[in-house]
């Protein structure tokens, strides 16, 4: 049902935020990022957003491990790693925030790593289009550019590769991975952040002609004028009105800022810059949902703080003002 007024899709979120906790890993190598989850919530970040005078709805009340859906044995297809576990959880999760999302709430998804993406965009842009009949926007804040295809990706680990799927990149699919439908088109999405860019990810990107704003563009223009030009580039169709959904990775921040990730970056966006990018998205009045990916408790001796941004970060997307 597409919608005469331009900004009827607003109703979907104002006080109500449905949270999914993604306690996986199995898109990478390293133990850990799945404990993410369960450090985000006993940093009291629920709370916290009650405090700001959000209804929050944990998703069946718990932390999903999605354990319990995982093959008995998932051997590597190709140099793939885990395709058939990223795919049951994916699935499920799609389903979880489809319905947060259907039910008009904002959705948070905490992760786990960065591959659970097919998920929170599959069930958000599917809720998006039913409800509004519109298409989602993302930006994708990251110091990685996330986009390989399964034949292009050289380490096998999926969360090198959400939005290759998304966007519909793999044609032939694989094992556990079949069921995603892109729902993604390359004019919808936008980076912030990237400085670590495979060469077979630099020609995905020239050739789909897809927006990126990497760090040099930050030092270039400043984070306040590339946000704008980032937020412009997806208002150009209907009414640039668009929902947005954004996925943040914590490794965008620079690790002198967030340590405690599994493949940090030097150079990234300092503290104020990534907050920035929150607060702005919230002002537009257009963000609809939010990944937290890739805090990995696990690594570096002050897991805390990285822990603590990641929190911070989720209040600024959701209104938190400094004055
Ligand atoms: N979500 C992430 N942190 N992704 C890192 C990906 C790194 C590298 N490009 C790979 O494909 O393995
Ligand atoms: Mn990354
Ligand atoms: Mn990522």
């Amino acid at each position: 049902m597409a919608l005469d007024n331009a900004s009827e899709w607003k109703y979907i979120s104002k006080r109500d935020i449905g949270v999914t906790c993604v306690a996986f890993s199995g898109g990478q190598p390293r133990e850990g990022v799945d404990m993410g989850p369960e450090y985000v919530l006993k940093a009291n970040l629920i709370q916290q957003l009650q405090d700001m005078n959000f209804n929050v709805m944990l998703t069946d009340n718990k932390i999903h491990t999605y354990k319990e859906f995982f093959p008995e044995s998932d051997q590597p297809i190709g140099i793939v790693k885990r395709p058939r576990t990223v795919g049951v959880v994916n699935k499920i999760l799609t389903k979880q925030v489809y319905s947060h999302a259907k039910e008009g709430r904002l959705a948070l998804q905490i992760g786990g790593d960065h591959s659970m993406a097919i998920g929170t965009i599959s069930g958000m842009s599917q809720a998006i289009k039913e409800r509004f009949g519109r298409d989602l926007k993302v930006i994708w804040v990251d110091a990685h550019a996330d986009i390989h295809t399964v034949e292009s990706t050289e380490s096998g680990n999926l969360h090198g590769m959400p939005l290759s799927f998304l966007l519909g990149l793999v044609k032939k699919s694989i094992e556990g991975l079949e069921w995603i439908e892109p729902c993604l088109k390359p004019q919808n999405l936008t980076y912030i952040g990237l400085r670590d860019v495979d060469k077979a990810e630099k020609e995905i990107l020239k050739k789909y002609n897809i927006k990126a704003f990497s760090m040099h563009e930050i030092d270039r223009y400043g984070i306040g004028q590339v946000v704008d030009m980032a937020i412009d580039y997806l208002s150009q169709d209907g009414d640039g009105q668009g929902p947005i959904h954004l996925s943040f990775d914590i490794d965008a921040l620079d690790p002198s800022v967030a340590a405690s990730t599994g493949t940090p970056v030097r150079g990234g966006l300092t503290f104020r810059e990534g907050h920035y990018i929150c607060e702005a998205l919230h002002k537009t009045g257009r963000l609809v949902g939010l990944d937290m990916v890739e805090v990995n408790p696990a690594i570096g001796n002050h897991c805390e703080d990285t822990v603590t941004v990641g929190c911070s970060l989720i209040r600024a997307a959701f209104g938190e003002s400094l004055l």
